[in-house]
């Protein structure tokens, strides 16, 4: 059995948790930005380790995120207790419809839209990481980047506190392969009309690398 697997997006997330890792047998991989990518990449990564016979234990999703204003501070640091897929569903004249109450067969759905973290591993980043703020980790296609969209999106998602743009996918991945999933989310950016001068990236990456600490 290998240790646990983390999948950040870009290369920098990487080295910033690498930087802040404690335990040399966790394997920290950039696979890219987005739910797709994330999905496929870290669905690759298990398959291979499995094929190697040392499976991963757990995988962890982690990397930055834009944070709903008053819900977590720029500079924060998030669990994900669920990440959920925001936009798979369909639009309508009255409102979003979430996947699931499209009326398809339950067995097309695969995994669902929501994929709750593993509880005895989230339990355990709890534990090493006691001022995270906890909640559900939205996974979105695009940045959300108007005031219009951000309060449809925090209307809709009153438990969400923080978006991003992989947590889903990996989630579908370790789902699939039956591996225990986390999401660990540090705060660059208020969500909100974009403002990218107002993105705080370094202070995002210093705790990062902090709570890499608790990836053991
Ligand atoms: O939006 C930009 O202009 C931008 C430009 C260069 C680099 C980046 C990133 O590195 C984002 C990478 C990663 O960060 C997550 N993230 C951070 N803030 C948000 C957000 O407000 N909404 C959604 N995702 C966010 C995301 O997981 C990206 O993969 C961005």
């Amino acid at each position: 059995m290998s240790g646990l697997l983390v999948v950040t997006a870009v290369p920098a997330e990487a080295e910033a948790v690498r930087a802040g890792l404690t335990d040399p047998s966790v394997t920290v991989r950039p696979v890219g930005v987005g739910p797709a990518v994330a999905a496929a990449a870290t669905a690759r990564l298990l398959a291979l380790a499995e094929a190697a016979g040392r499976p991963y234990r757990a995988v962890v999703s982690a990397g930055i995120a834009g944070g709903f204003v008053d819900r977590v501070a720029v500079g924060g640091t998030v669990l994900a207790d669920r990440s959920v897929a925001a936009d798979l569903g369909a639009e309508s004249p009255t409102g979003f419809i979430p996947v699931e109450e499209l009326g398809m067969a339950p067995e097309l759905l695969g995994v669902g839209r929501t994929v709750a973290a593993d509880p005895t591993l989230l339990v355990a980043l709890r534990a090493a990481l006691p001022a995270a703020t906890v909640g559900t980790v939205l996974t979105v296609g695009t940045v959300t980047g108007t005031a219009e969209s951000t309060a449809i999106l925090a209307g809709r998602h009153p438990d969400a506190v923080a978006e991003a743009m992989e947590g889903y996918g990996v989630a579908v991945a370790a789902a699939l392969a039956d591996v225990p999933f986390a999401e660990l989310r540090t705060i660059s950016n208020p969500i909100g009309p974009r403002d990218r001068d107002a993105w705080r990236m370094r202070d995002a990456f210093a705790a990062l690398t902090t709570a890499a600490a608790a990836l053991r």
